[in-house]
């Protein structure tokens, strides 16, 4: 060593420090501070290490480049010995060693004595690196041959090495400083790329390329799995090219024939512990098949798995894997700190498509009921020609196009759907839904949320929340059917969601205001309802804005042929039978009977006819006798007895034949022949004409 003078150790001093305060790159300050000290020491390479604050890691930062040690040892962090740290902090002094007697006392990951043992270098001096009285690292001296080092040669490097502590720690400092910038604008970037992104693949192609900008990598997984083991994602992105990642089918790449079994086992690897690398790496792949494959395939050398969530319903993780260098407790800590925003991303993700998909599921499932409803109703028009039917369609097609409730009377069976139905398909709404409510087929404790929906508990057996007809409706038209059995207790709401268009949930905390057209039907006299204290009076007003009276089958007889004929097409269509015709005789019976189930009755009789005959002629024999025919209510007037109204069937038999003996020129049997006619056999016929006494004269 050579011995140098106090003041040109007090001008090197002051010139080092100079150096630290005037050059901002460490590198070229480092080279400055070394190209000087090597004019006082002599040695062949210098290099910094530092020790991590819980001095379990070393890193070697600087170095003076007199040989190339290889990129995988530069600036890496490194495992050390405690015994390492101990032995050369505890003189605190500087120490010099023979590299041969340190190779031993390094774990066999930190190559760095090995390799410059192979370099040829045989010393080494470790003069320790304090700041705010802690050991933050060591200026390193290494030299071919071993040389003597005095206790003032040691002194001096002491002193020297102060300014290098110093210079040391704010380059640590501002290193520190600068990745965690680094760090925050990944943070960034990724949080703007899950929030902005809709697609799935581009968005975590966004956020693998942010991760890579901190922490280089040559692939990225996200899995998440159901717990019944089905992948809900399993989406890989690799480097293709030097600058760009893109999505890839992991099955693809990897053509293996079990790939579930496989990807399942990725799963795994989210669930082991975080870091792979070095040995642990090795052992990762003895124990997953995958890994090796990789490892083969791809050639990666180092792993890093996260587990994103694991919650009762599914777990999801995120693997990094690269090919050129070891990760260390750094990059998996970076990559750690993206975890909480894009486990939410994900989550929210994953919770919208849920929605979407039920969303779309239940749009679909409108859509196919109101085609259901519009084709099932689409032939069933309102039949008829009577001039009473008549003027109930001038109503109709006057109150239709309002928005006006209206209030459908009338006997059971006469259509009084049928016309609700007319009045929505022609209104403004007829693109919307026509919800139907039968106020008389559910219990009274139903209604309510049958009608203004529920929240989730309101009652024991509200599972779920579900809305109501009134909500259901919204833009379209509610049907209340059968509105006078509604209870009392529900008329009150009923009349406010008429006054307000607006209605509570049971158990709901909020007002939800509606836009619906209210249609209600009755086949009770409800005036006489609200006499007796059944139902409510403004109720009654409510719904009875424009009241419309569907008169019964019995005040339009008139009809009755079209509709007869209308309900046996009808049904021999759908039974797929052939057409059969009507008998003139059925048909008088048909016109004269009570109807006291209106045209729902006409329809029940025609279609057993339809089922029963067989032939040209619907058969009505069973159906039409004269004992269940002609049963004209009294009030009405035209009948006393049953003697009288089997006077009326004789007299219009009577009619009938004689209509049908002029048609065919008073000839009974063979071809044209009355009875043909008639759809009888002549026998049957002659003793008809017997018992009606119908004379030869008539004919
Ligand atoms: N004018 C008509 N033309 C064709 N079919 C009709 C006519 N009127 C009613 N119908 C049919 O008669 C049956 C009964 O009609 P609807 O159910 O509309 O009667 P309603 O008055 O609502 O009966 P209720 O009071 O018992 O509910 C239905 O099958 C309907 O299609």
């Amino acid at each position: 060593m050579q011995n140098i003078a106090v003041h040109e150790a007090s001008t090197l001093m002051r010139y080092i420090s100079n150096a630290i305060g005037s050059i901002r790159d460490p590198q070229e300050l480092f080279r400055t501070v070394t190209d000087k000290l090597r004019l006082v020491f002599e040695f062949d390479s210098a290099f910094i290490i530092t020790l991590d604050r819980d001095r379990r890691f070393i890193n070697v930062v600087f170095e003076m480049v007199r040989f190339d040690l290889p990129d995988t040892i530069q600036r890496k962090k490194r495992p050390v010995a405690g015994s390492w740290i101990e032995s050369h902090l505890g003189d605190e002094g500087v120490s010099v060693v023979a590299i041969e007697g340190e190779m031993d006392r390094y774990p066999a990951d930190f190559p760095v004595p090995r390799m410059l043992y192979d370099l040829g270098m045989r010393q080494v001096v470790l003069s320790p690196l304090r700041s705010g009285g802690k050991v933050i690292g060591f200026l390193n001296f290494v030299s071919r041959e071993q040389k003597q080092w005095k206790e003032s040669d040691k002194e001096l490097l002491s002193t020297l090495s102060s300014p290098v502590a110093v210079a040391l720690s704010s380059a640590l400092a501002y290193e520190e400083l600068r990745q965690r910038e680094a760090q925050t604008a990944m943070q960034l970037a990724v949080n703007n790329a899950l929030l902005t992104i809709k697609d799935r693949s581009r968005m975590l192609l966004a956020v693998c390329e942010q991760i890579d900008k901190l922490v280089p990598c040559t692939f990225l997984g996200i899995r998440v799995m159901d717990r019944d083991g089905n992948f809900r994602i399993f989406d890989n992105f690799m480097r293709e090219t030097p600058s760009g990642f893109f999505p890839v089918s992991a099955h693809e790449k990897l053509d293996v024939p079990d790939f579930a079994e496989m990807a399942r086992e990725s799963f795994s690897l989210i669930t082991s512990p975080g870091c792979f690398s070095g040995e642990a790496f090795q052992l990762l792949c003895d124990k997953y098949r995958l890994v090796g494959l990789v490892r083969e395939k791809f050639n990666i050398c180092s792993l890093i798995s996260v587990r994103l969530w694991d919650l009762p319903g599914s777990c999801a993780g995120l693997i990094i894997s690269d090919t050129s260098r070891a990760f260390d407790e750094h990059d998996q800590e970076t990559v750690g700190l993206i975890v909480p925003q894009l486990s939410l991303a994900l989550q929210n993700y994953l919770a919208f498509e849920e929605i979407d998909k039920l969303r779309r599921k239940l749009e679909g499932e409108k859509a196919y009921l109101f085609e259901e409803i519009k084709a099932t109703h689409d032939f069933e028009e309102i039949k008829g020609e009577s001039a009473v039917l008549a003027s109930v369609l001038h109503r109709v097609s006057q109150v239709a196009p309002t928005d006006a409730t209206v209030l459908i009377q009338g006997e059971t069976g006469t259509g009084k759907e049928l016309f609700a139905r007319a009045l929505h398909n022609l209104s403004r709404r007829r693109n919307r839904m026509l919800v139907k409510v039968n106020c008389a087929a559910l219990p009274a404790t139903l209604i309510e949320s049958e009608l203004f929906g529920h929240e989730k508990g309101s009652f024991t057996g509200a599972i779920e929340r579900r809305i109501g007809k009134f909500e259901l409706a919204e833009g379209g038209t509610v049907f209340l059917d059968e509105v006078g059995e509604l209870p009392l207790e529900l008329q009150a709401k009923l009349l406010r969601v008429l006054q307000e268009r607006e209605l509570e949930r049971l158990g709901g905390r909020g007002v939800i205001s509606v836009d619906v057209r209210v249609l209600a039907a009755t086949n009770r006299n409800l005036e006489k309802e609200v006499a007796e204290g059944r139902f409510r009076e403004d109720l009654f007003f409510r719904l009875n804005v424009f009241p419309l009276f569907v008169p019964p089958l019995r005040e339009r007889r008139e009809d009755i042929p079209l509709l007869a004929l209308y309900f046996a097409a009808k049904f021999a269509r759908l039974m797929g039978k052939p057409h059969c015709e009507f008998r003139e005789s059925d048909m008088l019976l048909l016109k004269a009977r009570e109807w006291k189930g209106n045209i729902r009755e006409l329809a029940h009789l025609v279609e057993q006819a339809v089922i029963v005959s067989d032939g040209r002629w619907l058969d009505f024999s069973t159906m039409l006798s004269p004992s269940l025919a002609f049963t004209e209510p009294r009030e009405q007037g035209q009948l006393k007895s049953m003697r009288e109204f089997e006077e009326q069937v004789a007299m219009m038999e009577r009619e009938l034949i004689l209509e049908v003996l002029s048609q065919s020129n008073g000839r009974v049997s063979g071809e044209g022949g009355a009875a043909e006619k008639l759809g009888m056999h002549p026998k049957t016929l002659y003793s008809r004409i017997e018992k009606l006494e119908i004379r030869k004269r008539y004919r």
